[in-house]
This record gives structure tokens, sequence and C-alpha cells, in this order.
């Protein structure tokens, strides 16, 4: 599948970074750096630009090791990208660590995960079908 894309950063297109990665790294396109005090977050410009395929949404999602390592992580994890939107894709970033953090231009700040999609519509009805389960949740099976 091919994916439209204008890049108007100075970084290289996202890629696999591994053979059967799931997602691609996003970098960070900044004039200048951006430091995260602990509880800030910050909306970190990406300069992509894409036109998804109906039917397709992006993900995106925290990189692990900035989380473990940082506590940077994502705050609208798993932010959503329409396949009809065509803005710059940018990222929302929170320090939930108890340290400062600077962000560079280039650095991998986030990963992308393209997924599919099924819109629907609704059947409104006054019941529904009996299941074991029933309204069971949030833990009613045990520990
Ligand atoms: O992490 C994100 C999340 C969203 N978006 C862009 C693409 C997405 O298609 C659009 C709208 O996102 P969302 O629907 O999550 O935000 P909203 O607050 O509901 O805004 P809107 O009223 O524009 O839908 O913003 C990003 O660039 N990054
Ligand atoms: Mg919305």
């Amino acid at each position: 599948m091919e994916i439209s894309v204008i890049n108007k950063s100075n970084n290289p297109l996202p890629k696999f970074e591994t053979e059967s990665s799931a997602g691609m790294d996003l970098r960070a396109s900044l004039d200048s750096p951006i430091t995260l005090n602990p509880g800030e977050r910050a909306l970190i410009p990406t300069g992509l630009y894409m036109a998804l395929p109906s039917g397709y949404e992006a993900q995106i999602r925290p990189r692990s090791g900035l989380a473990f390592k940082h506590g940077i992580t994502v705050l609208n994890s798993p932010g959503t990208i329409d396949a009809d939107y065509r803005g710059e894709i940018k990222v929302l970033l929170i320090n939930h660590g108890e340290a400062s953090f600077e962000i560079n231009s280039g650095e991998r700040i986030a990963q992308m995960v393209i997924a599919q999609y099924q819109q629907f519509n609704w059947k409104e009805t006054q019941s529904l079908d009996e299941t074991q389960r029933g309204s069971g949740g949030f833990g009613h099976t045990g520990k």
C-alpha cells in the first residue's frame, strides 16, 4: 500500500525501524528545542502531511523507551489521525517524569501505526441478545 505524504521537515521520512515493526517512529520538526518541565505538555510538529486512504486511520502512540526512561508519553494516546485530515501531523507529549526533558528537532518522539477501521450504522432497539457475560465487567471474573 502507498500513502501520499508531504514532508516539510528537514528529517527523512519515517520508516519501519525493523523488518516487522508495526509502527514508524515520528521525528520532531522544530526551529529550536522545546523543554518539557515535569507536568508540562506540548504539541510537537512533525512537518508531515498525509492523505490516508478511506478506511484507514493512523494511531499516534508513545515510544516505550521514552516512557520508561523519562516519563515522556503521548497524552491523548492513541492519537487519531482521520483519513480526511490534511493538516500537519502533531504529537501531544506530556512529561510525567520528575526531570525536565529537552526535545530537539529530528528526535524520535512517538510512533505511528496505520490501522483499518470500519464505519457503521446504528440499528436502534429496545433489547440486546443475551450472553454469558451479560453486564458483568470491570473485574467481575476475579483478579
Ligand atoms: O495526536 C493527534 C491527534 C489528532 N491530530 C489531528 C488529526 C486528526 O484527524 C485531527 C482531529 O483529531 P481529533 O478528532 O482527535 O480531535 P478533536 O479534538 O475531536 O478535533 P476535531 O474537532 O477537529 O475533530 O487532529 C493530530 O495531528 N495528532
Ligand atoms: Mg474529532
